[in-house]
């Protein structure tokens, strides 16, 4: 479990990270989401002891991260900036680091078959392409079997085959009951993969929400209808907390009432639809149009 309380860090006149609290719990994948520079980075460095907080905490399986005595079992992290020696293999490199923290042998073997990566263990890794090191880096992270998973932007690099293993290794290692906090500006694979989002902008915590009820809340749900008696359709439907638009003509864009209800009341009025069909809006949009309330400082409206 990771625990952020008010977790602050300033640089200088900047508040890179703005009073987060926030619990991320384990057994579900977390995926934390914000534009360039939301803080997203700076709050992972200070759950793993990179960063000290200007104010507030960051526990990691309930210490902060420098107390733990044994900090790989404990967590696993991918942080985009990483140092190999480029001359040395995949497997010498994990089995330096397993010596080093008192790991078992045998870990090495299994996250490099975790990882995808048994094929290419001899290998130097300076020879490693991107996506090869993102594995390797995420073989680092599991090495300690550690409760608690933190990778940065893990599909950063990976080609259509890593980003499905990456999606199904989140998936397995939540279901183990790990807790899993990555972090991408992909939004749509957030939508698969992610149960739960973390959502920052400017340094601010937006939202704390499953995935399902972030998109809810942006209001993207909705039906497409198309009649050619769209209108009186529309009229029909209109009622409190409904909502309805129409782009173009014939064509509307119901919120608020159910698809089934739709059609039911359409057949009762005698209007025929050509259309009928339950819509979701993409995470991009939904993401947009949350932080569209931070961007313009209207924290009023700030889901909580
Ligand atoms: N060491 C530092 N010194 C000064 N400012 C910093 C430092 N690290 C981060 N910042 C600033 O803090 C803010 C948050 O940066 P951070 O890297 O945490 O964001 P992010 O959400 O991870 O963005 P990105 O996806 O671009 O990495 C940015 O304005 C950044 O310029």
């Amino acid at each position: 479990m990771i625990e952020l309380r008010g977790l602050t860090k300033r640089y200088g006149d900047r508040l890179a990270v703005d009073d987060v609290t926030v619990t991320v719990q384990p057994g579900v994948v977390t995926g934390f989401l914000g534009p360039n520079g939301a803080g997203k980075s700076t709050t992972m460095r200070m759950v793993l002891g990179l960063d000290r907080p200007t104010a507030g905490t960051a526990l990691v399986n309930g210490k902060p991260y420098a107390e733990h005595r044994d900090p790989l079992r404990q967590v696993g992290a991918l942080l985009e900036a990483r140092a190999l020696h480029p001359g040395r293999t995949a497997r010498a490199h994990l089995q330096s680091l397993a010596a080093t923290a008192g790991l078992p042998k045998g870990r090495v073997d299994t996250v490099l078959e975790l990882s995808g990566l048994t094929g290419v263990a001899g290998k130097r890794v300076g020879g490693f392409s991107l996506g090869m090191g993102q594995r390797l880096g995420v073989a680092t992270a599991l090495l300690g079997d550690p409760a608690t998973v933190v990778l940065d932007e893990p599909v950063n690099g990976l080609d259509p085959d890593g980003v499905l293993w990456i999606r199904t290794l989140a998936r397995r290692l939540a279901a183990e009951g790990r807790t899993v906090f990555f972090s991408s500006h992909l939004m749509a694979e957030m939508a698969v993969t992610a149960d739960h989002l973390v959502v920052m902008g400017r340094g601010r915590l937006v939202a704390d929400v499953s995935t399902a009820e972030f998109l809810r809340r942006a209001g993207g749900d909705g039906v497409r209808v198309r009649s050619p008696r769209a209108a009186e359709l529309a009229a029909l439907l209109a009622g409190p907390d409904i909502t309805v638009e129409s782009a173009e003509t014939g064509v509307l864009l119901v919120r608020g009432v159910a698809t089934e209800v739709i059609g039911d009341r359409a057949a009762a009025a005698g209007i025929a639809l050509h259309e009928l069909t339950a819509v979701q809006a993409s995470l991009e949009e939904a993401f947009m149009t949350l932080t569209a309330d931070d961007r313009e400082y209207r924290t009023e409206e700030q889901p909580a």
